[in-house]
């Protein structure tokens, strides 16, 4: 049983996911209608696109028009920066943020509220916004300023040209996603002018011998935003549930990202597209590096069931919330979770 944002969901219950299927691999999707004009290929690619969503909630992408450069960049930055020492990293403790910018050692996070901790240390970074922002003078407290290493201004050039890539690859897949959903392409183009959108560096020792399941890289756990864009390296760790509990591959591919369906996403289709449940576990004896980013509409961003998944069959399933207070919400859940579980071990 997993507690996730939108409720309580059973390994096998279909409830929030009726379309999901016991996939045995992942579906891979290529974007390049999306920046073309055939409007053929851009409905075939929606057909797609709805598909894997409803069915599996996980897919890859290809001809995403990122350039490699600007992924290596990244990995490069990942790998010096965690080979930093300890103190490095620690003047950057994501405590030392109002946000929840910045870095966090091994086990301290706990994905699934049910193990002992996640075996991997982070950076995280969202939207740079300075603390004179009318947004966060008004308390929107996900908005806020970066934490940066000391004298490292190229760790900070390549991780921001990633963000930047990454906030117009998500652009550009919500497009996709609003002609999956029987959308004007630009439906949500005004919800995402300044996006709750987080990129994160995660670093994975390796784990050897018997593994406990309730000390892995990252536990089970669904994502919080609309959906996640995932780069990982060579090493094959992450795995996705299917609908009859069974753990399947998402091996890296060269050139691909990874895209999973986020809570935000399910609610917003009324449960019609699935947040699937994935955890990772680094048995591979090297190190491993991966680079999640979580991508959220604006602070304010109503999300309430979209019309076009809404009809007498499906009755809209979720009150009407807005981004910034799901997100706020789920954080609370999770760190009233850690209390209670931190309590009851004591
Ligand atoms: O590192 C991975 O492969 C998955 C990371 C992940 O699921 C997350 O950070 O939410
Ligand atoms: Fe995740």
């Amino acid at each position: 049983m997993l507690q996730t944002g939108n409720g309580t969901r059973t390994f096998k219950s279909a409830g929030l996911e009726p379309n999901r299927v016991p996939f045995d691999s992942l579906p891979v999707i290529d974007l390049a209608p999306i920046f073309g004009t055939d409007e053929e290929a851009r409905q075939r690619l929606a057909a797609e696109l709805r598909r894997a969503c409803t069915e599996v909630g996980f897919f890859y992408i290809r001809n995403h028009a990122v350039p490699q450069a600007v992924i290596d960049g990244a990995f490069g930055a990942a790998q010096d920066f965690f080979a930093r020492p300890d103190a490095d990293k620690q003047a950057i403790h994501v405590s030392k943020s109002r946000n929840n910018r910045g870095y966090a050692a091994l086990l301290e996070e706990n994905t699934d509220p049910t193990a002992r901790g996640d075996l991997h240390e982070s950076f995280d970074i969202a939207l740079e916004v300075p603390e004179t922002d009318p947004d966060v003078l008004a308390g929107k407290n996900l908005y806020g300023p970066n934490l940066w290493p000391e004298g490292a201004p190229a760790f900070r050039g390549d991780v921001e040209a990633y963000y930047d890539a990454m906030i117009t690859l998500s652009r550009n897949l919500l497009h996709a996603f609003a002609l999956a959903l029987d959308l004007p392409e630009d439906h949500f183009d005004t919800l995402v002018s300044k996006p709750l959108a987080t990129l994160r560096l995660l670093h994975y020792p390796p784990q050897f011998g018997e593994i406990d399941d309730r000390q892995i890289g990252i536990g089970a756990h669904s994502d919080y935003e609309c959906f996640t864009i995932l780069a990982q390296d060579d090493i094959h760790a992450l795995q996705a549930l299917n609908a009859n509990g069974e753990w399947i591959s998402a091996p890296p591919l060269p050139g691909h990202f990874v895209v999973n369906i986020g809570d935000q996403m399910a609610r917003w289709t009324n449960g019609l597209f699935a947040s699937t449940v994935h955890r990772a576990i680094n048995r591979s004896g090297k190190e491993r590096y991966s680079i999640p980013f979580f991508f959220g509409p604006n602070y304010d961003a109503e999300i309430t069931p979209l019309e076009s998944c809404v009809d007498a069959d499906h009755p809209a399933q979720f009150e009407p919330i807005t981004s910034g207070a799901y997100i706020n919400s789920r954080f609370e859940a999770t760190f009233a979770g850690y209390a209670a579980q931190n309590k009851a071990e004591d």
